[in-house]
């Protein structure tokens, strides 16, 4: 990906603009623009950092799109994530992503043309196709119309025997929306039996606790995950998916994202669906980082992150191929959106030195999505990612304020040590205790985040740098859900509905420093600027034209 031979890496000088001056480039994880209110984190917590950035300062501060098609979602009504923005922030271009790949595959049927599809349904005659993934209409890592079509189209097609194993969401969608969901896909598998297809739920289990872990910070998570859906051994039996979540939400402090594993098994106590020889399995997520791990696990002969028992020969396809780089998993349904010439490829053939930063739950985010789905270094002697681990094992509303002081001083010393031209983090505490829905703790975590943002400006003003200030979509501004006139929507028993997911917000970018020229400020003229016109704005900030196929950059330099 992205390193093809023909591709002219130099960058042209901007007229206007030097090189040589340290950037501090910060994305805040979850951290978007509203209405200031009591469900307005971002409001409710004491953000001295943030706002300074902000107020009287319109020529430097301004809020871009962060959903939507501005990122490459089907959609207006789609919010932004992680892998979207920031695949957006580092490659300047907008990419059709994932969601909008396989809608357009199915749509037209070509995602039964394909080689992936052809590998897969080798068999459906003799053996069972297994469908795992995150369960819930989010369209941020999947979606449930999308399954229901591959259903339906692979039954049309031969599949004999279909087994699903659902992972609940809660977490880009309300907190118990899985039963409704469960309900809709039982539906859905109850028409396909009564077409003389074999299909039923074999396995679940809340996404946070059971497959869907990411970076590798946690790999008993994937190890449940296998344990139920390859094994069929989990703690919980049950002899429907239904009566399995309704049950296990029923448990105190249960929630969607964290339930634990369950299989599905006949009057005899047998699991209906654990993954044998000669079966198939497709993991219907699109988006690429919670998939990483589990699809480890399935393709590699050596493994050893934990002990797989039994490891069957099966045929395995993603719906996306998860990592470009490593070309996992090595089959696919639809293929990924080739994200080539980010600004992290560019920067590194202009000599950039690159200093990138977070901690693991959000590390790849400004490394491997930055990248374009990427991992590792596009030249080691200029660049250096450095991942703080986090803890592990907890939900973050315990511990709200995350890594934000030990990644904010990781960058204050890569700025200091004058061997990088721009020092990247990402702080992920907005975000990710956003989506535990619980608004105190994610008062406490935009306010460690405020003071992160402190200290890397600090140190942008002693070497006499640049900052640039932005986030990826909008999470931690507004944790209720909504009506149409804007106001709390409340439910069925007159109670708040809290928003663990992301929101269509806008989010702010500030730049600014003591090595900004006069004269730099954000243009007017540019319609509706989103997250693909901020890497144009840092290669200009570096003292680079950026590529012509870039959105325009954000700013203009103005005779002073
Ligand atoms: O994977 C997650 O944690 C959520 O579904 C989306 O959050 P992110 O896009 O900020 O990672
Ligand atoms: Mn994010
Ligand atoms: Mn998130």
């Amino acid at each position: 990906m992205g390193s093809s031979g023909d591709v002219n890496w130099k960058l042209a000088d901007h007229p206007k603009l030097p090189k040589g001056k340290t950037i501090g480039l910060i994305v805040l994880d979850g951290w978007g623009e509203s209405d200031p209110d009591q469900y307005n984190c971002i409001h409710k917590a004491p953000t001295p950092a943030m706002d300074s950035l902000k107020n009287g300062r319109p020529d430097t501060w301004r809020l871009i799109k962060a959903h939507g098609t501005a990122v490459g979602l089907p959609s207006e009504d789609d919010m932004g994530n992680s892998e979207v923005g920031h695949n957006a922030l580092g490659a300047g271009r907008i990419y059709a992503q994932g969601a909008k790949l396989v809608d357009l595959a199915l749509a037209s049927g070509k995602i039964y043309e394909d080689e992936g599809f052809k590998y897969i349904s080798q068999s459906f005659e003799k053996g069972t196709v297994h469908l795992i993934g995150l369960l819930s209409d989010g369209g941020v890592h999947s979606r449930l119309d999308q399954v229901q079509l591959l259903l339906k189209g692979f039954a049309e097609r031969g599949a004999k025997r279909i087994r699903v194993h659902i992972l609940t969401d809660g977490r880009d969608v309300l907190d118990g929306s899985s039963v409704g969901f469960v309900e809709t896909l039982e539906a859905d598998l109850a028409d396909l039996r009564s077409k003389g297809v074999d299909a039923q739920v074999a396995s679940g289990g809340g996404r946070m606790y059971v497959t869907m872990d990411r970076y590798e910070n946690d790999w008993s998570v994937v190890k449940r995950g296998w344990d139920a859906q390859v094994l069929g051994e989990a703690p919980h039996k049950f002899k429907s998916a239904l009566e399995a979540v309704k049950t296990l939400r029923a448990e105190p402090g249960a929630n969607d994202q964290y339930l634990p594993p369950f299989v599905i098994v006949d009057d005899s106590g047998k699991a209906v669906g654990p993954i044998v020889d000669g079966d198939a399995v497709v993991t219907f997520n699109f988006r690429a980082d919670r998939m990483v791990m589990h699809a480890k696990a399935l393709e590699y002969e050596d493994f050893d992150k934990f002990d797989r028992v039994r490891v069957p020969k099966i045929r395995y396809a993603g719906m996306l191929q998860y990592d470009g780089e490593l070309k996992l998993p090595s089959r696919y349904l639809v293929s990924p959106p080739l994200i080539d010439r980010t600004s992290g490829e560019y920067l590194a053939h202009n000599g950039v030195r690159t200093f990138a930063c977070s901690e693991t739950v959000k590390f790849g985010h400004v490394t491997f999505f930055w990248n374009g789905n990427r991992s590792g270094y596009f030249n080691e002697k200029l660049e250096e990612y450095v991942e703080i681990p986090s803890d592990s094992g907890i939900s973050f509303n315990v511990q709200p304020k995350m890594k934000a002081l030990e990644i904010a001083e990781k960058a204050r010393d890569a700025i200091l040590s004058g061997k990088f031209d721009q020092v990247r983090v990402n702080l992920p505490n907005g975000d990710m205790v956003g989506h535990t829905g619980d608004i105190e703790a994610t008062v406490v975590a935009c306010e460690a985040a405020d003071r992160a943002v402190r200290t890397i400006l600090d140190a942008i003003e002693q070497v006499g740098g640049i900052y640039v200030v932005t986030a990826d979509h909008g999470n931690a501004e507004d944790m209720v859900k909504r009506d149409k006139s804007g106001k709390p929507a409340l439910d069925k028993e007159g109670n708040l509905q809290i928003l663990t997911s992301h929101t269509l917000k806008p989010v702010p970018i500030a730049i600014g420093g003591p090595g900004l020229s006069a004269g730099v400020r954000f243009r007017q003229d540019i319609e509706t600027p989103g997250l693909a016109n901020v890497a144009a704005t840092v290669m200009n900030l570096h003292g680079f034209v950026a590529p012509n196929d870039y959105e325009p950059s954000l700013i203009e330099v103005v005779d002073k």
